[in-house]
């Protein structure tokens, strides 16, 4: 079968990507896989290199995107993120429908490639809300909160563009949000579990 399309979920930092899709790789073990990214930014507690991320040096990072390893890259709060080639490689040679969760500047530069993904926004609720998770999530310094901000407002604004996205969904209650979530990729997340059983 040819491959399932992999997901993009984009959306102002705090809006609650990573709440969601670690809520759809542990409800559907065997159908999703994620794109660990790489990143210059130190590993928050908890965090585990190889998992969450690739944790790099801006060197190794920079001379890996001079190689062409990499799908696309951002630099985002002062440090540098991206997607290698390598990370969805590694979902798809599994079958399995890979997440991507990446900010806008990866959302424009996956739109120029041959990826043809399912593009999600996770949006907050409001500014107000999303400052408020940020600051209990309790991860940033504060020069690194007003840069998530900074760009949230930016994100907010082109994410109510037309055709950017396939869906919007604003992240109020969780439940609610999840729930849409896996409205707009049970098509492929069928597909998937089909082909699970018949192999
Ligand atoms: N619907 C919700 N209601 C209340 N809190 C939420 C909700 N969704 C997520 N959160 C909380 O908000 C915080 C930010 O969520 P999360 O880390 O998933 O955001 P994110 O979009 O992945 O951020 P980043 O882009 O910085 O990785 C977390 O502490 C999470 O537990
Ligand atoms: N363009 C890319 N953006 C990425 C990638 N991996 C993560 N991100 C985005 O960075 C911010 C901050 O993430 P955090 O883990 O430091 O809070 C968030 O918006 C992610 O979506 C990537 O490979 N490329």
């Amino acid at each position: 079968m040819a491959g399932p399309r992999p997901v993009v979920l984009s959306g102002p930092s705090g809006a609650g990507k990573s709440t969601l899709l670690k809520n759809l790789l542990k409800e559907y073990e065997g159908v999703f896989g994620f794109s660990v990214s790489h990143t210059t930014r130190s590993p928050r507690p908890g965090e585990e290199n190889g998992k969450d991320y690739h944790y790099v040096t801006r060197e190794y990072m920079q001379a890996s995107i001079n190689k062409g390893e990499f799908i696309e890259s951002a630099v985002f709060s002062g440090n540098m993120y991206g997607t290698s080639k390598a990370s969805v490689q590694a979902v798809k040679d599994k079958n399995l429908i890979c997440i991507l969760d990446i900010d806008m500047q990866g959302v424009r530069a996956v739109k120029t490639t041959d990826l043809n993904p399912i593009y999600v926004s996770i949006q907050p609720p409001s500014m107000n809300i999303l400052e408020k998770r940020l600051r209990d999530r309790n991860t940033e310094s504060e020069e690194s909160l007003q840069k998530r901000l900074d760009a949230a407002q930016v994100d907010m604004e082109i994410s109510k563009e037309p055709g950017i996205f396939d869906i919007v969904i604003v992240n109020d209650n969780l439940d609610d949000a999840y729930g849409k979530l896996k409205d707009a990729l049970i098509e492929e997340i069928k597909k998937v579990q089909k082909n699970n059983l018949s192999s």
